[in-house]
C-alpha cells in the first residue's frame, strides 16, 4: 500500500461500464483540483488487433477456441502490477494507449505527430512527473494469476459490475454504437471469453474494496434482443463496502443524503439508479481527500 503515491483502480468487465465510472471520477478531480496519471486497461493488451487475430487462429488450430482479452495470454499481467508498484514507490512509470477506433488514433496522432492505425498501441511514454495519484480504469485492476496479484498495490479497489444479463446488453450495444461490431460478432466474443472470464474477470470482486453492482428493474430475460440499455431511472444500483470501517464509512449519513436508499445487508447499500453518479461521489470524495491529505 502507498500512501505518499496512492494507487486508484477501477476494474471490470468489458461493457460494465468503467469508462463511465471514470468520468465521475474525472469530476471529482476535476473540483478538488487533483492531477492523476489515468491508465486504462486495455493498454496492457499483449497483442495489437492484427496480432490478436492471428494469435487467436493459431490457438483454435490448436484446438483452443477460448483464447482471449480476459486472460493471460492475451494480456500483461505482470506489467499492471509492476506500474502499481513503481508507482506507489516513486510516483514514476510508463503508460500508453490501445487505439480502439479512428477517433482515437486521429486524438493521438495528431499529439505524437504518428500514423498509427485503429487496433495499435501508442509508444509507451512515461508517465508526467508531479502527478497526485494513479488512477487505472480496465479489466484487470485487481487481476490475481499465480504469483501475480495486481490489487496488492492498489489503496483503493473499486469493482463495476452489473448483473451479467445487463453487462452483455451494454457491450452489445456499446460494441456495434461506438465500435461497429455486429451483435452477432459481440455474442461470438462474449462465448469465446467465457472460461477466462470466470477465471480471471469474477473473482477480483471478492478483493475490491466497493462494489457497484448495476440491477435492472425492467425484463433483460434475452439480452441477445434487447433493444435498448435500461436507463438508470429503470435500476437500483447495490454498493457493497468490504470493510466500511477502513475508510470510515458513515452509514446513517449516506441513507440520510440518498433519498430513496436502503440497506439490504450489513455492508450492502442499495441506491436510486439515478442516484448513482451522486453516491459516488459523495462516498468516494471523501476516500480521496482523506488519502491525499495523509501522504507523508
Ligand atoms: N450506469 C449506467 N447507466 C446507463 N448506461 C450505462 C451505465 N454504465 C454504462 N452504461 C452504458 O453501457 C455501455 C458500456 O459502458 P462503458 O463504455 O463505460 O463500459 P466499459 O466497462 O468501459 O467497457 P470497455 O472496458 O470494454 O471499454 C455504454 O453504452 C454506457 O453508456
Ligand atoms: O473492450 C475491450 C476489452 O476491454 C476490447 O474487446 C478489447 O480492447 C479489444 O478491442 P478490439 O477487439 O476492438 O480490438
Amino acid at each position: 500500500m502507498s500512501k505518499r503515491h496512492p494507487v486508484i483502480a477501477v476494474t471490470g468487465s468489458s461493457g460494465a461500464g468503467t469508462s463511465t465510472v471514470k468520468r465521475a471520477f474525472e469530476h471529482i478531480f476535476h473540483r478538488e483540483s487533483i492531477k492523476p496519471v489515468i491508465i486504462e486497461g486495455d493498454s496492457y493488451h499483449r497483442y495489437n488487433r492484427v496480432e490478436m487475430k492471428a494469435a487467436m487462429k493459431k490457438a483454435a488450430e490448436a484446438g483452443n477456441n477460448h483464447f482471449s482479452h480476459f486472460g493471460p495470454e492475451a494480456n500483461l499481467f505482470d506489467k499492471i502490477e509492476e506500474t502499481f508498484r513503481a508507482y506507489g514507490e516513486s510516483g514514476t512509470g510508463k503508460k500508453r494507449y490501445y487505439l480502439h477506433s479512428d477517433e482515437e488514433a486521429a486524438e493521438h496522432n495528431s499529439r505524437l505527430g504518428s500514423a498509427l492505425k485503429a487496433g495499435e498501441f501508442t509508444p509507451w511514454e512515461d508517465i508526467p512527473e508531479g502527478t497526485d495519484l494513479l488512477f487505472y480504469e480496465g479489466l484487470h485492476g485487481g487481476v490475481r494469476d499465480g504469483e501475480i496479484d495486481a490489487g496488492r498495490f492498489v489503496d483503493l479497489l473499486i469493482g463495476v459490475v452489473p448483473i451479467v444479463n445487463l453487462e452483455w446488453i451494454q457491450k452489445i450495444h456499446r460494441d456495434k454504437a461506438e465500435r461497429g461490431y455486429a451483435p452477432e460478432a459481440t455474442v461470438e466474443t462474449i462465448l469465446r471469453r467465457m472460461p477466462d472470464y470466470v477465471r480471471y474477470i469474477t473473482p477480483q470482486f471478492s478483493h475490491t474494496d466497493i462494489n457497484f453492482q448495476r440491477v435492472p428493474l425492467v425484463d433483460t430475460s434475452n439480452p441477445f434482443i434487447a433493444r435498448d440499455i435500461p436507463t438508470p431511472d429503470e435500476s437500483l444500483v447495490i454498493i457493497r463496502f468490504k470493510d466500511p470501517a477502513k475508510f470510515n464509512v458513515d452509514f446513517s449519513y449516506l441513507l440520510a443524503m440518498l433519498q430513496g436508499s436502503f440497506m439490504s445487508r450489513r455492508n450492502d447499500l442499495v441506491v436510486p439508479g439515478g442516484k448513482m453518479g451522486f453516491a459516488m461521489e459523495i462516498i468516494l470524495g471523501p476516500i480521496i481527500d482523506r488519502m491525499l491529505a495523509e501522504r507523508d
